[in-house]
């Protein structure tokens, strides 16, 4: 059995297309104790199948991959003799009996999309079928046998952990429609998640929450947060499962790792999306369900008609595809990325052995069947440009390094030693200014290192990869320890195996998922612990943060795209959460430089110390975030009024010179920011008209190969009325050389 995270290695197939059919399996749910039908409580379970030969479980008989309807069962919702239940038997890739396992199905059938998802491929699995049959229990397992979501997730952290060529960050988002409403699951008063259509992005979802992740227990964590967001009493659960969509999508993007910093830079980053939709009961949700088999059954007989491109979606021209109905629901239009051509997919469907299901079971064997005639033909989405954010937290630590380095190479020697021998006292003054250094110095270190934390490389490597960049630098007062990156997360599995039961795994109140919580690893991403804290913070107290990941929380207008190369882009752009980070960054640089300028009185932090270009310069305001690398609470600031204290400790006059000296550092220093900052934005500006004008040359050219399409077209209509009339003149001249033929001989 392949170990977890298993399949081809990320980075082993540069540019290479995946093209395969949808993979599509059938999972059948046990009988269970309060089914119509069901056996007594005290029943056993079905028997093992055994390994050859046909399982009849009720109306149904499986043999191995094929399903058909059993013709020896008798029941009042079962009549054998239709046309129906004689003819059809089905077949699929797998056919999973009742005692099959969830990790069976998972190892089989998802393990490599998950695996292709983290080598840069667009990915998404399916759970089908009618209402309780299994659809959840699939997906999200129970705490004795966690479901195809709990272990795709290890298996990404396990794959990016394992992977010594590339790093990785991966970001997450939580979502279900209901009603034809689209609610974010990890921000649900945040406002309306809107999806539409961009000329040049593709699909485009607005205001969506995405959280950077960086342990599969932080994952479950925000998941379980998002499953209390749902605000459904216990007695509703059930109806309202089995009327929503529920989406989990994780935003993968990764890098080569190299030794050498220019292979690095020009290596590109490739961003794909993995999403694991639990759909609503096949029989409940008619127009999104309806609207999803419209879908696959004009994908599928699409895919049947282009011999010419091996039947992949991918080689159809718009015009061929204008006709699939994605519009006609919010599911199918949220889907659509991962349904149009590009993607690789699975899907599972789970169906009930009952008789008085059969009619479902049917539907849902119908859909399952055409499903798998659509073929995929996904291709990596590789960026060159610094639109992802993991390009933009490297650029970030880079920048923070380079300020550390100068801020070091800047210092006094440590040690001071009178002339004539023996060791002279540091005065009063030195020894704050060196606790002053000392703490800016932790505050940017500690910054880095959290940085750092969010991306996640394989320990070993990245060893190497230090002690190569060490030797290329020159030595420093710090003894080079400071860029250790902690262990990336918490060790995997301790969240299973708690308890047994049918607990599901992501619910609230489930030991296992909220089980991770405890003590100093309490995580802040749980909405209420993180609302609880937030109080604390305001009342002064501290909170539990020190273990915990680094969470960067994006803003409303955040968005998730769709998985087209534009939108992914985009929607990194937006990263609210960077945002916040790069402003943390700012604030804290900020409050170093404003302190450096007031001790020198000169040029900040010496050669080579230049604030970092990464957008606008918010000052001491924005150094508000203790939890990710600020300076402790109450820890000596340099403000302007210390410094005019301090000149007054000079002669009369010379004070308050050096006091406006200070000012005009300061305001020069401040000016060389702002003209960063504006030359930031002007850079910024000119990447997005440059994105725009390649959209818009896209679009030219998809407009006249239209146009080319449509001309042709009249021309070939043209050329066939004419071929028309010429061969209706011909049957006309026919008929009459036949009518004389006729004339000559009766003469
Ligand atoms: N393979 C299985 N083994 C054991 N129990 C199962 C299995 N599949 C489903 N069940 C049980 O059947 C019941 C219904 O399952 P579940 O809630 O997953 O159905 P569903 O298809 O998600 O329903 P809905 O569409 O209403 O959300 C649950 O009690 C679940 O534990």
């Amino acid at each position: 059995m392949p170990q977890p995270g298993g399949g081809a290695p990320p980075g082993s197939s540069p540019g290479i297309a995946l093209s395969t059919c949808i993979r599509v399996c059938v999972r059948v749910r046990p009988k269970q104790t309060d089914d119509l039908e069901g056996p007594p409580a005290s029943a056993p379970p079905p028997p093992a199948p055994p390994s050859s030969g046909p399982l009849h479980v009720d109306c149904w008989t499986i043999r191995k991959n094929q399903i058909a309807p059993n013709p020896n069962f008798s029941s009042a919702y079962y009549d054998m003799s239709s046309a129906k239940n004689k003819r059809v038997a089905y077949q699929f890739d797998h056919l999973y009996p009742p005692l099959s396992t969830t990790l069976a199905i998972y190892d089989e059938t998802i393990r490599p999309i998950v695996s292709a998802a983290m080598n840069g491929y667009h990915s998404s699995c399916f759970a089908y079928g009618q209402t309780a049959t299994g659809k959840t229990y699939t997906m999200q397992g129970t705490v004795a046998e966690p479901g195809v979501l709990p272990l795709a997730v290890h298996s990404c952290f396990d794959i990016a952990q394992r992977s010594s060529s590339r790093e990785f960050l991966l970001r997450m988002s939580y979502m279900e429609i209901y009603n034809e409403q689209i609610v974010d699951l990890l921000s649900p008063g945040g406002g309306a998640v809107r999806v539409y259509e961009h000329k040049g992005r593709g699909v485009v979802v607005k205001g969506m929450k995405e959280e950077v992740v960086i342990s599969p227990d932080q994952v479950f964590a925000l998941i379980a947060g998002g499953e209390a967001h749902r605000h459904v009493g216990s007695t509703d659960m059930n109806q309202h499962s089995s009327r929503s969509h529920t989406i989990f999508r994780l935003v993968v993007e990764s890098k080569l790792r190299s030794t050498d910093q220019d292979d690095y830079d020009s290596s590109p980053v490739r961003s794909s999306t993995l999403s694991l939709v639990d759909l609503a009961g096949s029989e409940s949700v008619k127009q999104s369900l309806l609207t999803l088999g419209h879908v696959i059954w004009k994908l599928s007989e699409t895919s049947r008609k282009n011999p010419t491109g091996g039947g992949a979606l991918k080689s159809l021209t718009p015009m061929d595809l204008a006709h699939i109905p994605y519009r006609d629901s919010k599911l199918t239009r949220l889907l659509q990325p991962s349904l149009g051509g590009n993607a690789q997919i699975s899907i599972i469907c789970t169906v009930s052995p009952l008789a008085a299901h059969v009619e479902e079971t049917h539907n849902t064997l119908k859909f399952a069947s055409r499903a798998k005639r659509i073929k995929q033909d996904a291709t990596r989405d590789e960026r060159q440009d610094d639109a992802t954010l993991l390009r933009q937290y490297r650029a970030e630590i880079e920048g923070l390094k380079e300020q550390l380095q100068a801020m070091r190479e800047a210092a006094p020697p440590p040690a001071l030693f009178s002339p004539g021998g023996g060791t002279k006292a540091p005065t009063e003054e030195q020894e704050q200014q060196e606790e002053e250094d000392e703490e800016e110095t932790q505050a940017i270190v500690s910054a880095i290192h959290n940085l750092e934390r969010l991306i996640l490389k394989n320990a070993e490597m990245d060893k190497v990869r230090r002690s190569a960049s060490k030797a290329q630098k020159r030595p420093s007062r710090g003894g080079g320890s400071f860029f250790d990156p902690a262990p990336t997360s918490p060790p995997p599995g301790s969240h299973q195996h708690q308890s047994n039961g049918q607990k599901m795994f992501f619910k609230r109140n489930s030991g296992l998922s909220m089980g991770s919580f405890g003590g100093s690893r309490k995580s802040s991403v749980d909405s209420d612990v993180r609302e609880e804290e937030g109080e604390e913070e305001k009342k002064g107290g501290t909170t539990a943060e020190e273990d915990a990941p680094p969470v960067l929380a994006a803003a409303d207008e955040r968005s998730v795209r769709s998985a087209t190369p534009e939108s992914v882009a985009s929607s990194h752009v937006e990263s609210a959460s960077l945002v916040n980070e790069l402003q943390r960054v700012q604030g804290l640089l900020g409050a170093v430089l404003d302190k450096r300028s007031k001790k020198s009185g000169g040029t900040p932090g010496g050669p080579g110390f230049s604030p970092v270009k990464i957008g606008p310069f918010t000052g001491l305001q924005s150094y508000q975030a203790p939890q990710v690398g600020s300076p402790p609470a109450g820890s000596p600031r340099v403000s302007p009024s210390k410094s005019k204290a301090k000149g007054k400790a000079s002669p009369a006059g010379a004070g308050e010179i050096e006091a406006l000296k200070a000012e005009v550092d300061q305001l020069k220093l401040e000016n060389k920011v702002h003209k960063a900052d504006a030359h930031f934005l002007e850079q910024q500006l000119n990447d997005k008209d440059n994105m725009l004008r390649e959209v818009a040359n896209v679009l030219d050219a998809v407009e006249r190969h239209q146009e080319d399409l449509e001309r042709e077209n009249g021309e070939l209509a043209e050329a066939l009325t004419r071929c028309q009339r010429i061969l209706d003149s011909r049957e006309k001249e026919l008929l009459e050389f036949k009518g004389v033929t006729q004339e000559q001989e009766m003469f």
